[in-house]
């Protein structure tokens, strides 16, 4: 097991990485829980396939779990989501000093995280992320949301867990489409700041990919490792460090917006092709070579993730992806700075990025064959 501390100025916490976790969940999470009842916000598949062994570990601590099941999907990260999460909290007598548990993937993650950092002006929760890609991302870092109608994660806070426990056992239930998703937030930390870490990934994503549990062991711990650095740099993205795990996400989100956060495209999937366009509007701006752009490319096809957009059979033209970007967080007085790449392992923010350019770029990759 590996337990990667995220050292945040009076929040640290722990990320525990391992096998199993979720049955000793009760004595690892013991500080956080205060009365009888235990709270849980579920992903319906989760607690179907995971929930049992969550509720005998409280269960054997004289605790009582109450459960809140959320539909599995993107679209329960909206207002409806969140006012029947709060008022439920609210019915359950959550107080500010209590913790609230997730159990599930990024959507009930970041639905309970924002849920948290509103209820009462704030309480506690705890993540048990069951995806490969809440392992490795979304539960670590503090960033929460809903979608709205004008795009992703739109509405949100930053409200760091107080633990989170990784159980990689409840991966082996995970649909392949499922863990190809996840493992582009992996193969994301090796191309915006690590070559070796990438060329791990060249090596080991099938495994990853096809669950082998020491590659996975792996990717998780040094995923979450290398996330916990850049979080406890740039807690709220304001010195441009943090901004760096967006790579591939202003491409992303747009292509998520523009498939209506459908199953059609699922949140790993859209960043895999951003990553991919990232890297090729990189080369467009002579910042690195094609032959790098392809290695990018290569890499994410390999684990069998979509790298071009005709793949999507989108009835729209750049202008209007580029519509999306700008509801972007990162829109500044009318400028978007953009996550490109010097070479593989370094990526940078470009602040003079020409959006009519990006929506060029864009409608040649539209036609690209
Ligand atoms: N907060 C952050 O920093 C951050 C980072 C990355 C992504 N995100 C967000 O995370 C969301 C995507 O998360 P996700 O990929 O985990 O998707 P998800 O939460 O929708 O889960 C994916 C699917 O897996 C199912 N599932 C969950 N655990 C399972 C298990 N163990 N076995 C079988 N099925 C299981 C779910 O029911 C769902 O159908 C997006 O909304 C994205 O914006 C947030
Ligand atoms: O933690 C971060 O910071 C990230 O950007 C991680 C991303 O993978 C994640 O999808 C995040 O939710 C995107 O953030 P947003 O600010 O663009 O909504
Ligand atoms: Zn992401």
């Amino acid at each position: 097991m590996a337990v990667i501390n995220v050292e945040l100025a009076g929040r640290s916490y722990q990320v525990h990485v391992g096998q199993d976790l979720l049955s000793n969940a009760a004595s690892l999470s013991h500080r956080f829980i205060r009365k009888t009842i235990v709270p849980i916000v579920a992903d319906s598949n989760a607690r179907e396939l995971h929930g049992d062994r969550l509720a005998a570990s409280f269960d054997a601590a004289g605790k009582t779990p109450v459960w809140f099941d959320v539909a599995s999907g993107e679209g329960s990260k909206s207002w409806d989501g969140l006012q029947a999460l709060t008022e439920w909290m609210l019915a359950q007598g959550v107080e500010r000093g209590d913790h609230v548990f997730a159990l599930g993937g990024g959507v009930v993650g970041d639905l309970t995280g924002f849920a948290c950092s509103i209820l009462k002006r704030g309480c506690g929760f705890v993540q048990l992320p069951t995806t490969l890609l809440s392992q490795v991302d979304s539960s670590v870092g503090g960033k929460t949301a809903i979608n709205t109608s004008a795009g992703k994660n739109l509405i949100g806070a930053f409200h760091q867990p107080s633990l989170v426990l990784a159980d990689t056992d409840t991966l082996k239930t995970l649909p392949v489409r499922e863990m190809q998703a996840g493992y582009a937030e992996v193969i994301k930390y090796g191309i915006l700041g690590d070559l070796e870490f990438f060329e791990w990934c060249e090596a080991n994503g099938n495994e990853v990919i096809a669950h082998d549990d020491i590659a996975v062991a792996e990717a998780v711990a040094r995923s979450v490792a290398a996330k916990a650095r850049i979080v406890a740099a740039d807690e709220r993205e304001t010195s441009g460090v943090r901004a760096l795990l967006n790579l591939g996400h202003t491409f992303g989100h747009a292509l998520e917006a523009e498939t209506g956060f459908s199953n059609r495209l699922l949140h790993g999937e859209g960043v895999a092709l951003g990553m991919v366009l990232a890297a090729q509007y990189s080369a467009r701006r002579g910042y690195i070579s094609a032959t790098d752009a392809d290695r990018v490319k290569s890499a994410i096809a390999g684990s069998g993730l979509p790298t071009e957009i005709t793949s999507l059979n989108l009835k729209c033209d750049g202008a209007k992806l580029v519509d999306h970007m700008r509801h972007d967080k990162k829109m500044d007085a009318g400028t978007l700075p953009f996550i490109l790449l010097r070479s593989i392992g370094a990526a940078f923010l470009d602040h003079e990025v020409s959006l009519d350019d990006v929506a060029l770029f864009l409608n040649d990759r539209l036609l690209a064959t």
